[in-house]
């Protein structure tokens, strides 16, 4: 059996991170690897149903009472999809993780981190990934993005202020710089087809491929 890899992207809205994780998921299987492309909030039928609580409906939680949510979700999401795929030994790219609940969910406080890694502890064993792909952009310019994707739809946490999408790409930042030898950070200017080259230039060595 080949040993599984553990691929996450992050990112704040519309930075591009489903069409990168498709394009990736994509490549992987066109060198025969065997591959699970996945997302969060979501993932099996359970968690998708809390991610249409959490993003669509009127629900108002604490920001601990949505990290715990969407833990849920990932609980479920990785005892029964994530942990089995990577025990077959698939390669599995996922649409976020737990550090989207770091950087959305945290207050950028350290206890709070703390917080959230316990939950993650509890409820996913802290299943962290092999590689994380933060893909960089201006919250400000993926806005243009949004709406033309959007129009005027944001969902619950996605139409929150701009100020809180800045400290959310902030708090990214701060992320992928304290745990540098996890995170690969990409940015996300260009084509979807020049942001795909890079990231597959930055995996080549987890690939196989030198580099
Ligand atoms: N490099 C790119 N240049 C221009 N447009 C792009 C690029 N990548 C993706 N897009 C477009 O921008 C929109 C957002 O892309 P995508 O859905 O992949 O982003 P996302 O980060 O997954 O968004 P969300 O945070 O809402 O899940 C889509 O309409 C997509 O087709
Ligand atoms: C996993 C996770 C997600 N979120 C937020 C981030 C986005 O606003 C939505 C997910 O929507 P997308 O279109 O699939 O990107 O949920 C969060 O706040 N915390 C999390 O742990």
């Amino acid at each position: 059996m080949t040993e599984g890899r553990f691929i996450t992207f992050e990112g704040g809205e519309g930075v591009g991170k489903s069409t990168q994780a498709k394009m990736l998921a994509d490549a992987l299987a066109a060198r025969g690897l065997p591959v699970l492309e996945t997302r969060e909030p979501g993932g099996t039928s359970g968690a998708e149903e809390i991610r249409a609580l959490l993003l669509h409906s009127q629900g108002e939680w604490s920001a601990r009472a949505e990290a715990l949510l969407f833990a849920a979700a990932r609980a479920d999401h990785v005892e029964k999809v994530i942990a089995p795929a990577l025990d077959a030994g698939k390669w599995v790219v996922c649409d976020r993780f737990i550090d989207s609940s770091r950087a959305y969910q945290g207050g950028g406080d350290t206890l709070f981190d703390d917080a959230i890694m316990a939950i993650h502890q509890i409820g996913s064993w802290g299943l962290l990934p092999d590689v994380t792909i933060l893909l960089t952009a201006n919250p400000a310019e993926m806005r243009h993005r949004l709406a033309a994707r959007d129009g005027d739809g944001a969902d619950r946490i996605g139409g929150r202020p701009l100020a809180y999408h800045e400290s959310v790409a902030a708090r990214f930042r701060t992320l992928a710089a304290s745990e540098s030898e996890r995170f690969t950070v990409i940015d996300a200017a260009g084509s979807p087809e020049d942001v795909h080259q890079r990231i597959l230039q930055s995996l080549a060595p987890l690939i196989g491929e030198g580099g």
